[in-house]
C-alpha cells in the first residue's frame, strides 16, 4: 500500500520508520510518503494561509497550495478512484471497521489540516478526482491533522498483511469483534496479593472461552453500553 500524506510539518512522519511500521516500510509492504504543502507555494514566504472571508478569528488554509499538492498526488487517470481523507472534529468518526476497509486499498492520500481549517473549495475540487472523507479520531479539537493521520496509519498499518508479526494477535482484541477485550494476565499466578482468576489456569478451553466472553460483555455493558448488539 502507498500512502501520501500533505501536511506542512513532513517531518512529522519520520517517527513511522522507528515503529513497527518501519520494517513495513523497509520490506516494502507500506510506502509513507510526507509532502510538504509550502512545497507548493510560489511566494517567498511560502504563504500557506489567508484571512477568513465573512471575518472571524484565526486563519483558513488557502486552496492553491493544495490544489497543487493533491494534483502531485492524485493520479491523472486513476483506475479506481483514490481516497483522500482529511482528518477534521467534524468528520466521520474513524472506526475499526473503516480501518479494515481502508486496509484494503492500494493507495491512500491523507490531508493534514491545520489553523481554522482548509478553504471548502479543496473538498469540492478534490471530490471531481477522487473519494473525499473528513474523519474525526474524537470529539475535541488538535491543532491539527498530524498525529490523527499518525493514529489512522497505525491503525490501517497494522491490519495490512506482513506488517504485524503475529497476525492471530489481531483477532482477539478490542473493537474486531464489536465488543471491548477481555482483562489479560501474564505470570506471576500471584502478585501483591492479587492472584489470576483460577479458571485461566484451568486448562478448561471452554470455559476459559466462557469467560472470556462474559467479560468482554461485562465489561463493554459498563464501559461502552453503546457497543452493545441490539437485544
Ligand atoms: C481540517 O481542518 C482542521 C483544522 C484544525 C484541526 C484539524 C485536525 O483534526 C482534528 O482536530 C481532529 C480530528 N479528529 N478529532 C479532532 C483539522
Amino acid at each position: 500500500m502507498r500512502i501520501d500524506v500533505v501536511t506542512i510539518f513532513p517531518e512529522f512522519f519520520d517517527v513511522l520508520d522507528i515503529s513497527l511500521l518501519g520494517k513495513a516500510r523497509r520490506t516494502g509492504i507500506l510506502e509513507v510518503v510526507p509532502h510538504n504543502l509550502r512545497d507548493f507555494t510560489h511566494d517567498r514566504h511560502r504563504t500557506v494561509d489567508d484571512t477568513p472571508y465573512g471575518g472571524g478569528a484565526g486563519m483558513v488554509m488557502k486552496p492553491e497550495p493544495w490544489g497543487e499538492a493533491l494534483d502531485e498526488v492524485l493520479p491523472e487517470h486513476p483506475d479506481a478512484r483514490p481516497v483522500v481523507i482529511f482528518p477534521s472534529p467534524a468528520g466521520t468518526v474513524f472506526t475499526q471497521a473503516m480501518a479494515r476497509e481502508l486496509a484494503g486499498r492500494d493507495h491512500l492520500v491523507f490531508g493534514c489540516g491545520r489553523y481554522e481549517g482548509i478553504d471548502q473549495r479543496v473538498f469540492d475540487h478534490a471530490a471531481t478526482r477522487a473519494e473525499v472523507r473528513l474523519v474525526s479520531i474524537g470529539d475535541y479539537v488538535l491543532n491539527g491533522g498530524e498525529v490523527a493521520v499518525m493514529a489512522m496509519i497505525e491503525a490501517i498499518g497494522r491490519l495490512i498483511p506482513g506488517v504485524v508479526g503475529n497476525p492471530e494477535s489481531l483477532v482477539e482484541e478490542s473493537h474486531e469483534d464489536g465488543l471491548l477485550e477481555y482483562p489479560s494476565y501474564t505470570k506471576p499466578a500471584s502478585w501483591r496479593g492479587l492472584d489470576v482468576p483460577p479458571v485461566l489456569m484451568s486448562g478448561n478451553h471452554k470455559a476459559v472461552d466462557a469467560w472470556r466472553r462474559e467479560q468482554q460483555l461485562e465489561r463493554t455493558r459498563r464501559v461502552r453500553p453503546d457497543l452493545l448488539p441490539p437485544e
